[in-house]
């Protein structure tokens, strides 16, 4: 057996030395028998899903939007799921980076194939809508890392949705949609990603031949990042500085061809390639972008907002000249539903595996507890269930809010789109930082297997941190959000009607100091006071350095670190009173127990966070010591109330393990089987001695190296 492994390699092409090796490694290590890897089911799982007191379902279908949506949802998935090519013969993470790619293009084309002959006959172009959010999480199935193609769905079809006149997009979405091209979304470049406004690619119109010619001066202008860029793409837009006539117009989408649509390779006048490794996105090749004078058709500009005339006339359509940043807006939206959902998933895997893992004594010679009993355990996970709730719910309300402001927009109404835009950017910036630190506090709540790539921790956490920067840094966006606020509170000091999100500031610039109460609408209510004395001293502080001379920018500068705090606590405030409310009304007809367990949920997200913000509280309202000491008691009633709950409200999320790929997580509790049936398909254990044995380690400990 020992010569099979040996010669292998040499013998095959990688994936195929994958695929041979998976058959006989067990043969390889002499665990041929499979006597110690038992298939029955964890006990203490079964035993935890036994004493849940509520109907797992009814939540399940809270968190899907209702019943005939998690039907909706299970149909999508099982046509996905049965089709059983989705499985992986060798775990993805350890191929190499071109063999990684080639299998995610592999699994893309093979996933896309499903959508189209077999999803999309069922749901139609509500594939678009409402059911995108299956889409993406079915495709986890197919993909730990990233599929190449999620830019060009994510970003590329909505900019031409969002950006393209009613021509444009009868030209390019029949094809984008087919796949007949695939494209992304390249604005960043070396030198900026979040000043837009400083890019350096330039859209010069020349109208002799109605062309524009689109050029990167130098380096810095180069395209960085785009995903889906590097290889796959034979499409893209491009955000250009747009000049015609001699003026320059600011930045504009283009659709820009860069590689042929039958050989693949890149066109004239273009330069593309990967960008290097990465923490992680390593399946969906963000590329880099240059052009030298490379020429595209003047209707390639996207031009519902502004037009380029022939004779090179520029006309403004939109009303409002932010409108050229809406794929942002919208993508910042559909994130805060992504990172739920990653969360989500995250507290499912470190929930069942502390009910299978036992660790210590509680009292010595006692049977070792499961650590989900340990209470530092349930502080640690209570929190991400109670969090993955907080922002699917808030996600599901920021989408309608979305959709009314859209609504507005197209009668030429876009009064409300700087308070979607303030709520956007600070919902994108708290909901992706939350989940990031929360998954990262899952996965070490899961001690040294957490560790492990099959845990599926570590690439959740790779994936789900860099949201907290793409689209948006999270200082950035704060910013934004902050703004808003200043604006509004002047607005609001002057006696002025302020917007919906904002209104507590009307009560709150008489300057009273607000009396806890340790009820939920009291924290809410606190939560909005402590926002508003953040925002009040970051006023006052404003104020104070422009009477000492400084200008408003600098002034505005040296209070960053407070205009970033009270956009936090703005957005803390929203997110604990959307929570909330939703989840009364959702839980409005629900059964006794699922009520109860769904308020307790509530309760701990804003009695954890009331905990986190003492020192707010202290100083912003009447906030006494022992009104904190009742709220650390409440909190710790409401670890001990969740516990016996816990697995049933993670099992409500209803991940399939597909879709899950956790050793740690998977639905049964077999956690140490599946790490060592894991462990044995590592490349490393095809062979019983590796060459470097004979090359190096031999020679070095014989003396003759
Ligand atoms: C079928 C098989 C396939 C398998 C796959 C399955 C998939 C299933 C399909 C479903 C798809 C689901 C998708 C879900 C997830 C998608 C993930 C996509 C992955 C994305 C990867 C990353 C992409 C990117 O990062 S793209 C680049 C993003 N870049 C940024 O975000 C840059 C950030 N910078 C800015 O936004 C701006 O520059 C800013 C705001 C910082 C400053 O802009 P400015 O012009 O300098 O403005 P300023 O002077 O500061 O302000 C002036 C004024 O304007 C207001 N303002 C600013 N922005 C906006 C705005 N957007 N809207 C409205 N108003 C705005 C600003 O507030 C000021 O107002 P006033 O204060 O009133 O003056
Ligand atoms: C995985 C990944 C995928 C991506 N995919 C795409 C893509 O598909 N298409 C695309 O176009 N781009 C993409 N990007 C790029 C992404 O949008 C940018 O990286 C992001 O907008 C941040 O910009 P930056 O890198 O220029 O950071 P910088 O702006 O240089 O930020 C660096 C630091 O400076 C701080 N800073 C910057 N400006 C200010 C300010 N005004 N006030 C205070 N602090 C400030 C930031 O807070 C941060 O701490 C991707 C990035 C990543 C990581």
């Amino acid at each position: 057996m020992g010569t099979r492994c040996e010669g292998l390699r040499d013998s095959l092409s990688p994936i195929a030395y994958y695929e041979e090796y998976s058959h006989f490694r067990l043969d390889c290590l002499k665990i041929d028998d499979n006597k110690e890897l038992s298939m029955s089911a964890n006990e203490d799982l079964a035993k935890e899903r036994a004493r849940c007191d509520f109907n797992v379902s009814e939540i399940t279908n809270i968190l899907d939007g209702g019943i005939e949506r998690t039907k909706q949802r299970k149909k999508i998935e099982s046509i996905a799921l049965s089709n059983g090519k989705c499985c992986d013969v060798t775990p993805e993470e350890t191929l190499g980076p071109k063999e990684r790619y080639e299998n995610a293009i592999r699994k893309s084309c093979l996933y896309t194939k499903i959508v189209k002959d077999q999803v999309l006959t069922l749901t139609g172009l509500e594939v678009l809508g409402s059911n995108s959010s299956v889409l993406r999480r079915t495709a986890d199935a197919f993909f730990k890392d990233i599929s190449p193609f999620l830019l060009h769905l994510g970003m590329f079809v909505p900019t031409i949705m969002g950006q393209g006149t009613p021509e444009q997009q009868s030209y390019w979405l029949p094809r984008a949609l087919d796949f007949q091209i695939i494209g992304t979304y390249a604005q960043t470049e070396l030198g900026h990603g979040t000043f837009i406004r400083g890019l350096e690619t330039t859209a010069t119109y020349d109208p002799d031949t109605e062309e524009f010619v689109i050029h990167s001066p130098r380096l810095t202008s180069y395209k960085w990042w785009a995903g889906g860029l590097g290889k796959t793409s034979n499409y893209c837009i491009v955000v250009a500085q747009l000049y015609t006539q001699g003026k320059c117009y600011g930045i504009h989408p283009f659709i820009v061809q860069i590689r042929d649509e039958d050989t693949h390779m890149p066109l004239p006048g273009v330069r593309v390639g990967e960008i290097g490794p990465r923490m992680g996105f390593n399946t969906a090749d963000n590329g880099f972008l240059g052009f030298d004078h490379y020429r595209i058709p003047r209707n390639h500009m996207l031009m519902k907002n502004s037009q380029v005339l022939k004779d090179g006339t520029y006309v403004k359509v939109a009303s409002h000249s932010k409108l050229t940043y809406g794929t942002m807006v919208f993508v910042r939206v559909m994130l805060v539903n992504e990172v739920a959902f990653n969360l989500a998933k995250a507290a499912t895997i470190a929930v069942r595996y502390s009910a299978v893992r036992r660790q210590s004594e509680k009292i010595s010679g006692e049977p070792e507890p499961q650590i989900i009993d340990y209470v530092t355990q349930q502080h640690k996970l209570f929190v991400c269930i109670a969090t993955a709730h907080a922002l699917q719910l808030s996600s599901n309300w920021l989408w309608k809010t979305f959709s009314a402001v859209l609504a507005d927009m197209r009668g030429g109404n876009t009064e409300n789109l700087p308070e979607l835009h303030a709520l956007s950017s600070c919902l994108k910036a708290l909901s992706t930082s939350d989940s990031a630190a929360l998954i990262e506090q899952c996965r070490l709540a899961c001690g040294g297997h957490g560790y492990m790539l099959s845990s599926n921790l570590p690439l959740l956490y790779s994936f789900v941190t860099a949201t907290r920067t793409y689209e948006g840094d999270y200082t950035v966006l704060l910013l934004q959000t902050a703004r808003f606020l200043i604006k509004a509170w002047e607005q609001a000091e002057s006696g002025n009607p302020v917007t919906p999100t904002v209104s507590y500031m009307e009560e709150a610039v008489v300057g009273n100091k607000y009396k806890w109460n340790g009820s939920a609408e009291g924290i809410i209510k606190a939560a909005y006071y402590v926002a508003a004395g953040k925002i009040s001293s970051s006023v006052t502080s404003i104020r104070k350095r422009m009477k000492n001379g400084k200008a408003f920018e600098d002034a505005w500068e040296l209070t960053g670190v407070q205009l970033v705090a009270a956009a936090e606590a703005h957005c803390r405030a929203v997110i604990c009173d959307v929570y909330r409310k939703e989840t009364v009304r959702l839980t409005a007809n629900s059964s006794p127990n699922v009520k109860t367990v769904m308020d307790q949920l509530n309760m701990l997200y804003l009695s954890h966070w009331a905990l986190e913000r003492t020192g707010d509280l202290l100083r912003y309202t009447s906030t006494t010591e022992d009104d904190i000491i009742s709220c650390q008691q409440r909190y710790e009633e409401l670890l001990a109330a969740i516990r016996p709950n816990a697995v049933g409200l993670v099992d409500a999320f209803d991940f399939p393990d597909e879709i899950l790929q956790s050793t740690l997580g998977a639905y049964d509790g077999r956690v140490y089987e599946r790490l060592m049936e894991e462990a044995l398909k590592s490349p490393l254990n095809a062979e019983p001695v590796n060459r470097s044995f004979h090359q190096y380690l031999k020679p070095l400990m014989q003396g003759k190296l």
